[in-house]
Parts: C-alpha cells; sequence; structure tokens
C-alpha cells in the first residue's frame, strides 16, 4: 500500500512519516518512508537543491520547475517500484499532489487548475509512477506553521531559516487552498484530512499518527 503524507511546509510531514513508519513497524509491519525531493540523489534533485536556496541564475517557470520534481521521482521510480515489491506500505513524505499545489500556486483560476492537471498527467502517464492508495492532507494554519519551519534541522541545501517557497506567506495560502481543491475534487484521491494542530496548539505527534494509522485498511496496518 502506497500512503502520501501531504500538506505545506512545516506542518510535520516528516515527524508524522516518522512514527506513522515506527507504529507500523512496532505492529509487525513491513514499513518504509521515501522523502521527496531526493535532494542530493537524482539529478533532478541536485538541481531543486539550488533552486530552493535561490541559486539558479536563471528563473524557473511553474511548468518548469514541476518537471523537475517530477524528474526526480522519475529518477527514483525503480527505488518506489522496488520498495513496492518489499513492503507491506511504502510512506510517501511528499509525492505527486506537492508538485500540483505548489506549482499551482504561482498560476490563477482556471491556469492553476490546468497546470495541476498537466502535472497528474505528466506523474502518472508519460513517467508511470504508481497513484497513491490514500493520501493524508495534514492541515495547520500558516501561523503555527511558520513556528515549526524555524525549528526545523539545518537543510542540507541551504543556510537560511526559509526556503524560496516558505519565505512567501501569500504563496503558503494558495498551497492550502490547492490541497483543499484537490481534496474536493478527489484528484489523487482517496483523501483524509488530518489536523496537525488544534485550538491553536499542535497535537500530539502520536495522537497525529494514530489518526492516520486509523485511515489505513486494518489488514495492512
Ligand atoms: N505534532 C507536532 N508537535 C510539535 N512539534 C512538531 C510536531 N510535528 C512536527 N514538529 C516539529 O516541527 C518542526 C517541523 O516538522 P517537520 O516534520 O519537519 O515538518 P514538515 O516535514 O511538514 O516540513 C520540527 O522541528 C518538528 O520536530
Ligand atoms: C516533492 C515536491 C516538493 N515541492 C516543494 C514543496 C516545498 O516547498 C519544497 C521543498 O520540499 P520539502 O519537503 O519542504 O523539503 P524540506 O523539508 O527539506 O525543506 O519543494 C514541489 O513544489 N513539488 C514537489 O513535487
Amino acid at each position: 500500500m502506497l500512503v502520501a503524507i501531504e500538506g505545506a511546509d512545516g506542518v510535520g510531514k516528516a515527524t508524522a512519516a516518522a512514527r506513522l513508519h515506527a507504529r507500523l513497524t512496532a505492529a509487525g509491519r513491513n514499513a518504509i518512508v521515501i522523502g521527496f525531493p531526493r535532494y542530493g540523489e537524482t539529478v533532478a534533485g541536485v538541481t531543486i537543491g539550488r533552486l530552493l536556496a535561490g541559486e539558479l541564475p536563471v528563473a524557473a517557470s511553474p511548468h518548469a520547475a514541476a518537471v523537475l520534481y517530477a524528474l526526480d521521482r522519475f529518477e527514483w521510480r525503480q527505488a518506489i517500484l522496488d520498495a513496492q515489491a518489499a513492503h507491506d506500505v511504502v510512506i510517501f513524505d511528499r509525492y505527486i499532489a506537492s508538485n500540483m499545489a505548489y506549482q499551482a500556486a504561482k498560476m490563477d483560476g482556471a491556469a492553476a487548475r490546468a497546470l495541476m492537471d498537466w502535472i497528474l498527467a505528466l506523474e502518472t502517464g508519460q513517467f508511470a509512477l504508481p497513484r497513491p492508495d490514500l493520501s493524508i492532507y495534514l492541515d495547520t494554519p500558516w501561523e503555527m506553521a511558520r513556528e515549526l519551519i524555524l525549528r526545523k534541522a539545518q537543510r542540507s541545501y541551504t543556510d537560511r531559516a526559509y526556503d524560496e517557497y516558505e519565505a512567501d506567506a501569500a504563496l503558503q495560502a494558495r498551497v492550502r487552498a490547492n490541497y483543499e481543491a484537490m481534496v474536493a475534487a478527489g484528484l489523487l484521491a482517496p483523501w483524509r484530512v488530518v489536523r496537525a494542530s488544534e485550538d491553536g496548539a499542535m497535537r500530539d505527534p502520536e495522537v497525529i499518527a494514530a489518526e492516520i494509522a486509523s485511515h489505513i485498511p486494518t489488514a495492512a496496518r
């Protein structure tokens, strides 16, 4: 089973993926976490690192950035298929929906929706990447995520506290709106929305992981 953990920057995806992995492993399941982008490991991943650090000498259009992120997964495709064959559950820390939510956040209205459809067709069609069996949208307000981003460990690709996307509050709001639109439209469905915070505080990571696990069919958890 392929489970994608999705959401905006700093909502706790890596933490939730690790806790879910620990829960499944403790229950005797063979699980693995695969995160995207693969910063130092693919041609596209190296380029994406430079892009996010603001080091590319040219501006990346939304389509160009989308192809880079899709290529990163395509370069990792065999590893995904191998992991799928060898494990009960593969947990993605970001997957195709991230590309749709973030790159479409740089465009307006009909063009945004058209770009989402274009990315979905590229990644699942031409690049033949497997669709997730379940996508989890981790939801928390930007004000809360902003604080958590500052607590993140040093990143491999930048010394800055916020990367190019994280520094843009308006973009982060559109990313949230795009995820909500994807959930509503059932793009890359099935989706389950899990709240990472409530009443102005983050929920316990174990509680979040337990809720995510509850959405995985009993046979697999
Ligand atoms: N539920 C939570 N409660 C408190 N802190 C959290 C929680 N989830 C994540 N964090 C912390 O917030 C920061 C960002 O979390 P991370 O999992 O890296 O987010 P993401 O992968 O969504 O960018 C990290 O320092 C992490 O330890
Ligand atoms: C995987 C992926 C990420 N992104 C964006 C979302 C993030 O803002 C950015 C970096 O991913 P992120 O998971 O936030 O990396 P890190 O936690 O190390 O900073 O790339 C896309 O636009 N498309 C994609 O396919």
